[in-house]
């Protein structure tokens, strides 16, 4: 069994190695060639795998270790008998934490209280439901839209224009889709785009395409009063820094960057391969996970719960941080093919983020029930 893979899947040779041999090769240089031999492709979401990729090789199984399979031609490669599997969920949790983090800041760098907005939600699986179900706990008000949910007769949805005529905030989680029943390429066009309420506020961290980042650049010339923060762009790993520029938070496909979300869809990958083999999977997360303990941050008890939950939030993640990395990146890179290359070094080099469910939180006096409570609810050890 000889399985080609893309180098930056963690803990490959720990799940994979017992199963075949492996050759890494960098996601976006997996070619045809590199195929030749290969039984097995796993593959994370730089890499198109389509017909023409595996076509005169021996490929039977496909796996991606992430959320998004818009990469991959799906149709296409059902009809040609190749097992498909990829990672649902995988790393919603820390999607959610950055989405916490942008309205955070956001608010903040305007005064303003972002429990107070109403946040319009449009996409709502894995990553939509969570983000609801943590803002619900934290008493914003939010809109949902799910075209595909309320057409099998779920209800609690609105219709995507009435949410853009009375969302304070949008955040994205749809896939990127151009076909079927409810396509999401360009689902934000320039009309949509100009209907956000005055000083909106869109959060994209679905996939670039979901805006068309022409218009999302033309409007943002003629409307000052939006916030934009994009972490994807229309043709990744090329970025228009005019349009970088008019964001307030911009950052390189890592929203959902946490290592715990990475090996999470290593992980649901390798129990999929084992599936396609017919074994039983013998390894598992809690073996090869690093043990690294809880790390622990202790809070006042004396000073507002706002105060804490930003402290908390921010300590998780903090996407001014990557915003900050993004820029200099942009700022040093000569040309079109150092702006590529830094994107994608950016994502390669990524720092150590952990979730919020290993950070431990206490207070010096103790933290009382209703806090314990929120913090728990939120994901947090406490
Ligand atoms: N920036 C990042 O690092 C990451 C980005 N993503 C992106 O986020 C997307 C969403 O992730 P999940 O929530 O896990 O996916 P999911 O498949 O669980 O949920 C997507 C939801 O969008 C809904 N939907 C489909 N078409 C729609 C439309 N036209 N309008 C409104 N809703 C529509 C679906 O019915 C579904 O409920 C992924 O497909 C991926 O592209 C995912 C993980 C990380
Ligand atoms: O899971 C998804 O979908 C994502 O967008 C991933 O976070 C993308 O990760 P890379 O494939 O770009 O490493």
């Amino acid at each position: 069994m000889h399985i080609v893979a893309d180098e930056n899947i963690p803990l490959l040779d720990e799940f994979f190695a017992g199963l075949g041999s492996i050759t890494r090769l960098p996601g976006r240089a997996i070619d045809r060639a590199a195929l030749r031999q290969a039984d097995a492709l796993l593959v994370r979401s730089v890499t198109r795998v389509d017909q023409a990729l595996l076509r005169d090789t021996p490929v039977r199984f496909v796996g991606t270790c992430t959320i998004g399979t818009d990469h991959l031609d799906l149709d296409g490669l059902r009809g040609s008998g190749v097992s498909l599997a990829s990672a649902p969920g995988c790393n919603a949790r820390g999607v959610v934490e950055y989405v916490l983090s942008c309205l955070l800041t956001l608010a903040e760098r305007r005064a303003t209280d972002w429990r107070q907005q109403r946040v319009g939600i449009v996409g709502v699986g894995e990553v939509g439901t969570r983000l609801v179900r943590v803002l619900a706990t934290l008493g914003v008000e939010c809109l949902l839209c799910d075209p595909p949910r309320a057409a099998r007769g779920e209800t609690g949805f609105v219709g995507l224009d009435e949410l853009i005529a009375q969302a304070d905030v949008i955040s994205l989680h749809v896939p990127l889709s151009r076909e079927g029943a409810h396509p999401t390429w360009h689902l934000f066009d320039q009309a949509r785009l100009q209907a956000l309420r005055p000083n909106a506020w869109l959060i994209n961290s679905s996939r670039g395409p979901v805006i068309d980042n022409a218009a999302l650049e033309q409007v943002m010339t003629e409307r000052q009063d939006l916030a934009l923060a994009l972490d994807v762009w229309e043709h990744e790993p090329w970025v228009a820094r005019s349009l970088a520029a008019r964001c307030e938070l911009a950052t390189p496909h890592i929203a959902g960057y946490s290592l715990d979300g990475k090996l999470r869809g290593t992980e649901q990958i390798y129990q999929a391969f084992c599936r396609f083999l017919g074994i039983d999977p013998e390894l598992s997360l809690e073996q090869l996970a690093p043990q690294d303990g809880l790390a622990e941050l202790q809070l006042s008890a004396t000073t507002p719960t706002d105060w804490m939950l930003s402290r908390a939030l921010r300590w998780v993640y903090d996407v001014r941080d990557d915003d900050a990395r993004f820029r200099r990146m942009l700022a040093e890179a000569v040309d079109d093919a150092a702006l590529r290359a830094g994107f994608d070094r950016l994502r390669k080099d990524y720092p150590l983020r952990r979730e919020c469910a290993h950070l431990r939180l206490s207070a010096d006096a103790g933290l009382s029930a209703e806090l314990a409570r929120l913090f728990s609810e939120l994901g947090f050890s406490v």
